[in-house]
């Protein structure tokens, strides 16, 4: 382990000589400035000049998912589109290719991610790749590999550039022994999926890299995300989105979790608003680095009635899958987000009802049945 051969060798130079101005016997780890990964000898660390004042140049990774484009038409509002650059390993379509940057970047490859982090300046990086729950059940080794080993590319690099790292987390890093009602954000965190697994492992290590390195990492738990205009990769919390998709074009929907099982959700504009604010947040107002985000909670049966509103003709029939249900109710019913809230002033601005009404705007809320009987 050459890189860990490395590390143990630099902290003893550190510790012979403090040239941090700090005292042996209280040196607090952020004072150690190096790199976790051997870099070549003329690499220079922390060469980006960056000053308040500028504008954050941005890399989001996996950034074609149901939560990279919104990001990206955010972030290019406030830094500018040249600022922001998307990345992702399949092809954008055109509507995406033509609106800003776009690169091809996958997180495996760690020279090709430095590459793309020096050419282009990055000071911010935006790790969105991931294989979600239930897709990852589906393919274990594959999500162990994005999810665990893409990360520890990801914490490099940031920690080698000097980069602000956000890196989302999930309701999905609790589990079973978690208490459910409320989940506050320090507690048990057994979950049985590898999807949370790798979660809890990137909230720890990204704040073992923050403690130890000094690594500037920040990390939202997010609830299940809902948006009218991208398809969810493969989440447990999927049918929340498909069900408006459903009830416009088909007026019927098959739902896979059971009417009653509570979840934590949230519209895709309060999380993205949240991944901004909290990146944007002074270092000082921050007393975690890994903190729960609320919205609202709703069973698949509460969502129903709130949809009827739009769709009154909307069927619903009920077929579980075994392995999204049991995902589900090992998962938080309701997020206690309260310190996200008091530290760098959280708030949350849709609700249910909100929620319903913003998506079927975005849909069109006239049904196939009220539709039929306007054409006749
Ligand atoms: N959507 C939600 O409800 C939700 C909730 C909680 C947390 N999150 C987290 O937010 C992030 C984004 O979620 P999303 O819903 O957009 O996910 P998604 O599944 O829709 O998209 C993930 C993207 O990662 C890309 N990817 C896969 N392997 C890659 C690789 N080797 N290199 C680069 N990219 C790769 C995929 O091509 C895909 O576009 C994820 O980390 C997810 O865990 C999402
Ligand atoms: C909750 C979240 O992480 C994702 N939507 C999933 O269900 O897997």
């Amino acid at each position: 382990m050459p890189a860990i051969r490395n590390l143990s060798r630099a902290v003893k130079q550190v510790l012979q000589k403090p040239g941090c101005g700090c005292q042996i016997a209280i040196l607090p780890v952020r004072c150690l400035g190096f790199s976790p990964r051997q870099v070549t000898s003329d690499a220079s660390f922390h060469s980006v000049s960056f000053s308040e004042t500028d504008h954050p140049r941005v890399l989001i990774t996996g950034g074609l998912g149901q939560l990279g484009v919104g990001l990206a038409k955010l972030l290019r509002k406030h830094f500018g589109k040249n600022n922001v650059i998307l990345s992702d390993i399949r092809k954008p379509p055109d509507s995406v290719f033509y609106s800003g940057p776009f690169i091809y970047s996958d997180i495996l490859d760690y020279k090709n991610l430095r590459e793309i982090v020096v050419n282009n300046r990055i000071t911010w990086l935006f790790h969105y790749s991931a294989l979600l729950s239930a897709v990852g059940e589906a393919n274990v080794p594959l999500a162990r590999s994005v999810n665990i080993t893409g990360l520890h590319n990801i914490l490099d690099i940031a920690a080698e550039h000097g980069l602000r790292l956000f890196v989302p987390s999930t309701i999905g890093a609790f589990g079973p022994t978690s208490p459910r009602n409320p989940t506050p954000d320090l507690c048990v965190q057994r979950p049985r999926t590898i999807y949370g697994v790798s979660k809890v492992h990137a909230e720890l290590m990204g704040e073992y890299y923050h403690y130890r390195y000094g690594l500037d990492f920040r990390c939202l738990r997010y609830p299940g995300i809902i948006s009218a205009d991208t398809q969810p990769g493969g989440g447990t919390t999927d049918y929340a989105v498909q069900i408006f998709h459903d009830a416009v074009k088909m007026g019927k929907f098959q739902c896979n979790l059971k009417p009653d099982t509570r979840l934590p959700m949230m519209y895709i504009n309060d999380c993205l608003r949240a991944t901004l604010e909290v990146m944007e947040a002074p270092s000082e107002r921050l007393s975690m680095r890994t903190y729960n985000i609320s919205a609202m909670s709703f069973t698949p049966e509460q969502l129903v009635q709130e949809v009827q509103k739009h769709v009154p003709e909307l069927q619903v029939t009920y077929n579980v899958d075994a392995v999204r249900q049991a995902i589900a109710d090992s998962w938080p019913m309701i997020f206690d987000d309260s310190n996200a809230r008091q530290d760098w002033g959280w708030k949350h601005e849709y609700d249910l009802p909100e929620l319903v009404n913003t998506m079927f705007s975005f849909l069109g809320s006239v049904s196939p049945i009220s539709r039929i009987a306007r054409i006749n």
